[in-house]
């Protein structure tokens, strides 16, 4: 693993029209990765991966954020507050060419309230505004709450994106990318989630099992009757009966910590509560069988 590298969420606020997508889509650049993603099982959609050599980030939506009633109503639903701690960064949009209104006040307090997520405040459509009105409202940003970082950007021109983007990436914790494959599938989710679960198992026995985990998810299914819990069935293969005792640890206990380990991320990804059925699967040398490995989900 590369130790330099960077992984982790970020999830874009402010009130409409700010320009938060178009920013987001800016970032995401030509590896525009919208997902075909399931709305009905899942909270969190992903709106874009921006691939770097040295870190990936994963945009994600929070549905009711941008729904102006639930933002601006009387309270920030508890959801949307817990998806936003769970990211690593926020980034507030407040644009360079309109005066401070109500409605950013209001995000921007409700952020401040968010907890211990950095909040780097990003001053959209600069190229709307000449220099001495973003100086204006980069002052103005700054007595409107305590944020990380500042930063005018354009994402018409691409100005300052990527020093916007080098911001963002500093505050992404280190791991591995939580998407391997570059573009994404017909079936990103599945894939991301099997890529956590494969990655928490490997955690404390990377140097004994180097490349022999896989982990298919079969399904992810909403619980019935709940919208607030998905059920995810999940195979981990092993190739020999040897690395299954590794994996499963003594009295069974290092598979159980995978397995929460494993969960929590699903759950800060897909940004609900998740039931994780995890079972252990001995697939004899399946590295050198190609049905196997079709079955694994490694195409030619
Ligand atoms: N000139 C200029 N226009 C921009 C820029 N960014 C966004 N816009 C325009 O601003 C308008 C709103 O942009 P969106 O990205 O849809 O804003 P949003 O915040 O995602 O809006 P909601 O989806 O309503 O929350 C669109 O007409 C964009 O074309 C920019 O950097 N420069």
């Amino acid at each position: 693993m590369n130790e330099e590298f960077r992984s982790g969420f970020a999830c874009f606020v402010g009130r409409p029209n700010v320009g938060k997508s178009t920013l987001m889509n800016a970032l995401v650049g030509t590896k525009v990765a919208i997902t075909s993603s399931k709305p009905q099982t899942t909270r969190r959609t992903i709106r874009g991966i921006v691939h770097r050599p040295d870190a990936q980030l994963v945009i994600v939506d929070t549905p009711g954020l941008h729904r102006p009633r639930t933002l601006l109503g009387e309270r920030l639903d508890s959801l949307v507050l817990s998806t936003l701690n769970e990211v690593d960064v926020i980034v507030f949009c407040v644009p360079a060419n309109e005066p401070i209104g109500k409605g950013d006040r209001f995000i921007a307090n409700k952020l401040s309230s968010v907890g211990r997520t950095p909040v780097i405040a990003a001053v959209t459509k600069c190229d709307l505004a000449d220099r001495e009105r973003i100086a204006e409202q980069l002052l103005a940003v700054s007595k409107l709450s305590e944020f990380a970082e500042i930063v005018p950007v354009s994402a018409q021109t691409g100005e300052r994106l990527d020093v916007l983007a080098d911001l963002l990436v500093a505050r992404l914790p280190h791991g591995v990318p939580l998407y391997p494959g570059g573009e994404l599938t017909d079936e990103p989710e599945q894939v991301l989630v099997a890529e956590l679960i494969r990655e928490a198992a490997l955690e404390g026995v990377r140097d004994e099992l180097p490349h022999s985990i896989a982990v298919v998810v079969e399904e992810m299914i909403p619980r019935e009757g709940r919208d607030d819990l998905l059920d995810v069935y999940a195979n981990m293969y092993v190739e020999r009966p040897s690395q299954k005792a590794i994996v499963i640890g003594r009295k069974g206990e290092r598979l159980k910590e995978v397995g929460t380990r494993a969960r929590k991320q699903i759950e800060a990804l897909l940004g609900t509560h998740v039931y994780l059925d995890l079972r252990l699967k001995v697939a004899k040398d399946w590295q050198r069988d190609p049905k196997q490995l079709r079955r694994l989900g490694f195409y030619d």
